[in-house]
């Protein structure tokens, strides 16, 4: 039977693990089945259907992944729903479920819902850290269904931090207490939304691209920044986080929507003479988004988003599944970028730890059920986790090597035959030419290196822990010269404050922070000139305890001009790691004092005495840095109002940029009312073209009509000539019948003395020759008027044509202006010169336009003018009822 929800008011709110929590629990110890003989890493089937994996400890030399499960407490959301306890922690490594106890599963450590986040770091990530730190590969990961605690798990918040912060505490804690070496820490923060790779620590840089080379797979143009102190990494997640997409569903109001990767870059060497090269190691922390299943309600964007995150999460529980199989079957790391980035760290070349996050509830069973399956198979895989490759300082192995050579030498005159011989030094031969180019290769890469570690060598952290002979000597009449070297009160600071450590459980992560070698410029010196470069002494590579800061501080005032941000955060952090080892020392001492009543033993008075000392000392190195640190903040306020300044040049250059992206717009709408002016332009100009084509065609009819009227003219003077001759004829007749006539009147005198038979007999009669002497005058007169008219109209249509030609050629020289201006208008591309609004006409018409509509004008009239000489012409040319009078008042009127 199945806990009410009611009977599991306890689990919800209890702190206890849910082992106690369940009473069906009482027989799990006896299903453990790891004793009975669960060999080598295959499941073994448990009860009638379900597989426990074999449980392991961490370490585990490597062999395969360590998988942990974190229960969270029911929420309140499920608590009110009524949700059951489905499954449950059964003892520290065993997850069984509720309603079938038969159904269980062991993994490398289960933690009830109520388990600590430190307890859970101590656990799952603090080995795999730690080994980071030594040069080993590692990744830690949560993975479960949305709302199950990954978040939670991987970064907490500040009451509970998670495993990011507290690694990064614990990494600045292990070079701390590693003085005998020198670490350089970079990070890099990216988030998988989408399948796309984005940037968080550079919001710009986004959808990157994953690369492989020889060291695996990698995200390429990634941000990295070096670290100096626990806060300042942590300030670069939390600024990451910002651009981290989340959004809500029914399950978890800010639910993931991508997979982050952190990494922390970590190089580490050896000082002076024990430098041994420098280790490379990497460790990813990962949170994972939560796949969600059909009961989580989500729409448009929020549905595409848990499509994309279900199927990376299937294929990196495929990619788990092949590697589980052991076979060399294809394992499909490219199907995903979460599996191709992770391919490194999945193919064994590093430490791996899998936290699965799953919640109790039975309203999710399935879900973390199927968590549980996963996280078993993923038990299955196997790695091989080892220790990165070392550069070495390749001038200590190729002595090695020569000394070998020699040896080997000696050995060959002594006591091998003259084969022997001949093949040894073939090989030796052989195996100096690789060495040679192996040399080489080396060099180049060292020299490579040797300029990065010449840029990174100020960044590189070193633990306050170390001393440095001879340091204090270098700096005369240094006030911090008293409080070092002095062993016994060192003992007894570290001793109060690993006791307060324990004690004091909020420790804060800033006491963590390191020194920064190249806060002093002084110490920059030494080291860079020690550590990274052999062939300089290595006295001066030793370092002091607690002078550091102060050497800092005071190269720092030298180096104030040049005084950066982190610098300014380098000081913060030591002040209050200097307020820290004042309230240690405070706290100890009072917690002597108190002792010292009971029992004043001399000696712990004296350490009193010492403590107290040392005490002020601290105070006085406190005040003094922080009248530092007041220079430097008023250093910072000129930086501050310099920046202002600055500002306000940018918000003067905006605004002028601003006014004149205003004048490009007014620009740009006057350009486009110039534009539109200019079609119409066009449109004008393109019906001028098709009238000027018209007038050109009637210029042409004209000439012929013209060329038709020479033709006329010239046939009228033909006819003219024609009635010339007619009327000289006429005119010769003329004279002969005046000459006749006086002949006749002679002979009329005659004849009228004659006798009308006289006349008969000539058979003339006189009033028929006076008629047709008279008809023929009037001839005569007509033909001469005729002519006279003739001469007259020819005169006249002589003076048209003239006329004509004149007005042609007008027209002409009209046209071919018209024709320039239009391809004045069209040269000019449509641009208008600006018209100020007062040049433009109360109509609101361009002048220039007016000035083409006035030549528009005159072109239709002459046009007209063409037409109606040309119907003058016709009527003169013969058009029925029209007099010459007529046409030629017309043309003169026209
Ligand atoms: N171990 C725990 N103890 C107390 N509260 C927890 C625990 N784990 C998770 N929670 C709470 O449960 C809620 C959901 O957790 P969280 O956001 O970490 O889930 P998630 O797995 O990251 O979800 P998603 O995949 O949707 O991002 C949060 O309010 C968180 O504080």
């Amino acid at each position: 039977m199945p806990r009410s929800c009611s009977s599991s008011t306890s689990f919800f709110n209890s702190g206890g693990g849910g082992r106690s929590m369940t009473p069906s629990r009482s027989h799990s110890d006896s299903l453990y089945c790891g004793p009975h003989g669960y060999g080598g890493r295959s499941p073994v089937a448990f009860g009638s259907e379900e597989l426990i994996s074999e449980p392991v400890d961490l370490p585990r030399n490597g062999d395969s992944i360590s998988v942990t499960i974190r229960f969270r407490p029911l929420s309140e959301r499920e608590f009110q729903r009524g949700d059951e306890i489905s499954w449950y922690a059964d003892g520290d490594k065993i997850v069984r479920n509720e309603y079938n106890p038969a159904t269980a599963y062991a993994f490398d450590r289960v933690f009830g819902p109520h388990t600590f986040s430190q307890e859970v770091y101590d656990v799952a990530a603090k080995p795999v850290v730690k080994a980071a730190m030594e040069g080993v590969n590692g990744t830690v990961f949560a993975y479960g269904v949305t709302s199950s605690g990954k978040t939670h798990t991987m970064h907490g918040d500040q009451n509970s931090p998670g495993i990011i912060p507290l690694a990064i505490k614990d990494v600045f804690g292990i070079i701390q207490d590693t003085p005998g070496r020198e670490f350089l820490l970079r990070v890099s923060y990216i988030e998988i939304y989408n399948e796309v790779i984005n940037d968080l620590l550079d919001p710009t840089s986004q959808n990157l691209r994953v690369r492989e080379d020889a060291q695996g797979t990698y995200v390429e143009g990634i941000k990295e920044e070096v670290v100096l102190s626990p806060g300042h990494a942590l300030s670069f997640i939390a600024a990451g986080e910002e651009h981290r997409h989340v959004g809500s569903n029914n399950f978890n109001l800010l639910s993931s929507r991508s997979h982050t990767i952190f990494t922390l870059m970590i190089e580490s060497s050896a000082h002076g003479d024990e430098y041994d090269g420098v280790i490379f190691s990497q460790l990813n922390l990962i949170d994972l988004a939560g796949s969600e299943s059909s009961k989580t309600e989500t729409t448009g964007l929020r549905r595409k988003e848990g499509s994309y995150i279900n199927k990376s999460l299937l294929t990196l529980g495929t990619v788990i599944g092949k590697l589980s199989e052991g076979k060399a079957s294809h394992v499909p790391y490219r199907d995903s970028k979460l599996t191709r980035l992770l391919q490194s760290s999945l193919s064994g070349h590093g430490h791996v730890s899998l936290i699965c996050t799953v919640t109790p509830a039975s309203s999710s069973m399935e879900e973390t059920h199927n968590t549980l399956k996963f996280a078993s198979r993923a038990k299955r895989v196997e790695i091989h986790a080892s220790r990165n490759k070392v550069w070495y300082n390749l001038g200590r192995e190729i002595s090695g090597l020569k000394m070998e050579l020699d040896q080997l030498k000696k050995g060959m005159i002594v006591g091998v035959n003259h084969e022997e011989i001949l093949s040894l030094r073939q090989k030796l031969e052989e195996g100096q030419v690789k060495m040679q180019s192996r040399l080489e290769e080396e060099e180049e890469a060292k020299a490579a290196l040797m300029s990065r570690i010449q840029r990174l060598t100020k960044l590189i952290l070193v633990s306050t822990k170390n001393t440095i002979p001879g340091l204090i000597s270098d700096v005369p009449g240094h006030q911090r010269s008293h409080s070092v070297g002095d062993d016994d009160k060192l003992d007894v600071l570290r001793e109060d404050a690993l006791h307060l450590e324990n004690e004091n459980q909020k420790d804060s992560l800033s006491s963590a922070s390191v020194v920064p070698s190249d806060a002093s410029h002084e110490f920059k010196h030494r080291r860079s000139s020690s550590k990274w470069n052999e062939e300089l002494s290595p006295v001066s590579s030793t370092i002091t305890e607690s002078t550091q800061a102060g050497e800092i501080i005071s190269a720092s005032k030298l180096l104030a001009g040049a005084m950066t941000q982190d610098q300014m955060d380098l000081l913060v952090e030591q002040v209050k790691m200097l307020a820290g080892e004042i309230a240690f020392s405070t706290s100890t001492l009072k917690r002597l004092v108190e002792q010292s009543v009971n029992d004043p033993d001399s000696s712990k008075i004296q350490t009193v005495m010492r403590l107290m000392t040392q005490c002020n000392e601290k105070s006085f190195e406190l005040e003094i840095k922080t009248a530092d640190n007041r220079v430097l903040q008023e250093q910072l306020q000129t930086k501050c109002s310099q920046n202002k300044e600055l500002q306000e040049k940018v918000k003067i250059l905006e605004k002028q940029l601003a006014s004149f992206s205003g004048d490009k717009t007014s620009l740009a709408s006057e350009h486009a009312v110039s534009e539109e002016y200019v079609d119409e332009l066009k449109k004008k100009v393109q019906s001028q073209e098709i009238e000027n084509e018209k007038l050109k065609i009637e210029q042409v009819q004209l000439s012929e009509e013209n060329s038709g009227l020479r033709v006329q003219n010239q046939k009228l003077a033909e006819e003219a000539s024609y009635a010339k001759e007619l009327a000289s004829a006429a005119a010769v007749e003329l004279k002969n019948l005046a000459g006749r006539r006086g002949r006749f009147s002679g002979r009329a005198n005659e004849i009228s003395g004659m006798h009308s038979d006289e006349l008969d007999s000539w058979n003339l009669d006189p009033e028929d020759l006076k008629m047709e002497l008279l008809a023929r005058k009037q001839r005569e007169a007509s033909l001469e008027t005729a002519l006279a008219e003739k001469e007259f109209i020819e005169e006249e249509y002589r003076k048209k044509a003239e006329e004509a030609k004149k007005r042609e050629a007008a027209l002409e020289n009209d046209l071919a202006n018209m024709w320039v201006l239009v391809a004045k208008l069209k040269k000019e591309g449509g641009y208008i010169p600006e018209v100020s609004t007062d040049e433009r006409h109360s109509d609101g018409i361009d002048p220039r336009n007016q000035k083409l509509m006035r030549l528009i004008k005159i072109l239709s009239k002459r046009r007209d003018k063409f037409q109606m000489h040309q119907d003058c012409l016709m009527k003169v040319r013969g058009a029925p009822g029209c007099s010459v009078e007529e046409a030629v008042g017309e043309t003169e009127s026209v």
